[in-house]
């Protein structure tokens, strides 16, 4: 089994059967008794939209494991339903975490899939597990450059023999795009928008560069003066200003690797071109973004939300051939 503990989503790859899960990383509690009332798809319906009692949390903020225990109570759920509550024959896991994860935070993912009955739990930076799963070949002395713009952190590295040769990770990405529209909406419209409303603006009209500049959006919020809903209607290029902060700093994250990168392997990735995955690779325009500004190819991956998780399921299915690519193992007897 391979899964993808991403920020926004959790996706699970069963050998042999491609992609079975796929859902928010989302869990809802009820604040008294402690006890989860939803997992994924159904909680996220509830996020901004609970009563007093319950709450929607996002265990994995930032790319990093915010609430322990409610994380590995989603990390078991997900495995248990994919075996539909029948126990793991001793099954192998390999797990892609975002490459920021500390040791403490690597070991507590590792015991959570113990926990769930995994007997070999394998854990993959995001990066590499991205860059197998756009079929990049990652295993040959050439180098790759990969750009995973996920929900909580962009990470961007360069790949050559199934090792990371250099690699940043910056707490900016998809979410962070959606907040910045959330605060735009506030400062210029007056209109308070919600996490969902605001991530439905950037994947509706939201833009990196300019494309379809004449689309308008009917967006819905509460208004700061009066208290009262109200709707109002918002334009592409005012929504990809509004994101032109964390953009910046997304845009800088490659332009540093890039400078960092040796010559030999600079020159294989302005042949090769760079790799864009993760769900921030759907903006439109983002790609024309980033090689505007290095002057170099930049590819989309062709399912962006799928490559860590596509990539799990290559290891696993590949073990042999790809076992330098782990960042951490335990094996419980
Ligand atoms: N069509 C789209 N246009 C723009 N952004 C999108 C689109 N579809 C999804 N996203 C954004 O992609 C992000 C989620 O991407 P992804 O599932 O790759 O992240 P993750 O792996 O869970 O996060 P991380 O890698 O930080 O752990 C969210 O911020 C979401 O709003």
């Amino acid at each position: 089994m391979g899964i993808d503990l991403g920020t926004a989503n959790t996706l699970v790859y069963v050998s042999g059967k491609g992609i079975v899960l796929q859902e928010p990383s989302v869990v809802a509690m009820d604040q008294d008794s402690k006890l989860p009332l939803a997992v994924g798809e159904d909680a996220k319906r509830m996020l901004g939209r609970t009563p007093g009692n319950v709450i929607a949390l996002r265990p994995l903020r930032d790319g990093v494991i915010a609430d322990f225990d409610t994380a590995e109570l989603m990390l078991k759920h997900f495995i248990t339903r994919v075996h539909e509550g029948k126990t793991l024959v001793s099954p192998r896991i390999v797990i892609g975490i975002p490459s920021g994860v500390t040791g403490v935070e690597r070991r507590a993912v590792m015991d959570a899939a113990s926990q769930a009955g995994a007997r070999d739990v394998y854990l993959i930076d995001e990066p590499v597990a991205a860059a197998i799963g756009a079929g990049l070949p990652v295993a040959e002395p050439t180098g790759n450059m990969i750009i995973d713009i996920g929900g909580g952190t962009t990470e961007v590295a360069v790949l050559s023999l199934q090792g990371t040769v250099l690699s940043e990770s910056v707490r900016v990405a998809g979410d962070e795009l959606s907040e910045a529209i959330a605060q735009y909406m506030k400062k210029v419209h007056n209109l308070v928008i919600g996490e969902r409303t605001s991530e439905e603006i950037k994947i509706t009209i939201g833009s990196a560069y300019p494309v379809d500049d004449d689309t308008t959006m009917e967006v819905r919020g509460l208004h700061l003066l009066s208290g009262l809903p109200r709707t109002v209607a918002v334009k592409a290029p005012e929504i990809r200003e509004s994101m032109s902060e964390p953009l910046a700093v997304i845009v800088d994250a490659v332009k540093r690797t890039l400078e960092r990168t040796p010559p030999e392997l600079a020159a294989d990735i302005i042949d090769r071109g760079i790799m864009l995955a993760g769900g921030g690779a759907l903006l439109k325009g983002i790609d024309t973004l980033i090689s505007h500004e290095t002057g170099i190819v930049v590819h989309v991956a062709a399912d962006p939300l799928s490559c860590v998780v596509l990539g799990t399921g290559r290891v696993l299915e590949n073990f042999k051939q790809l076992e330098r690519v782990f960042s951490g193992r335990s094996r419980n007897f």
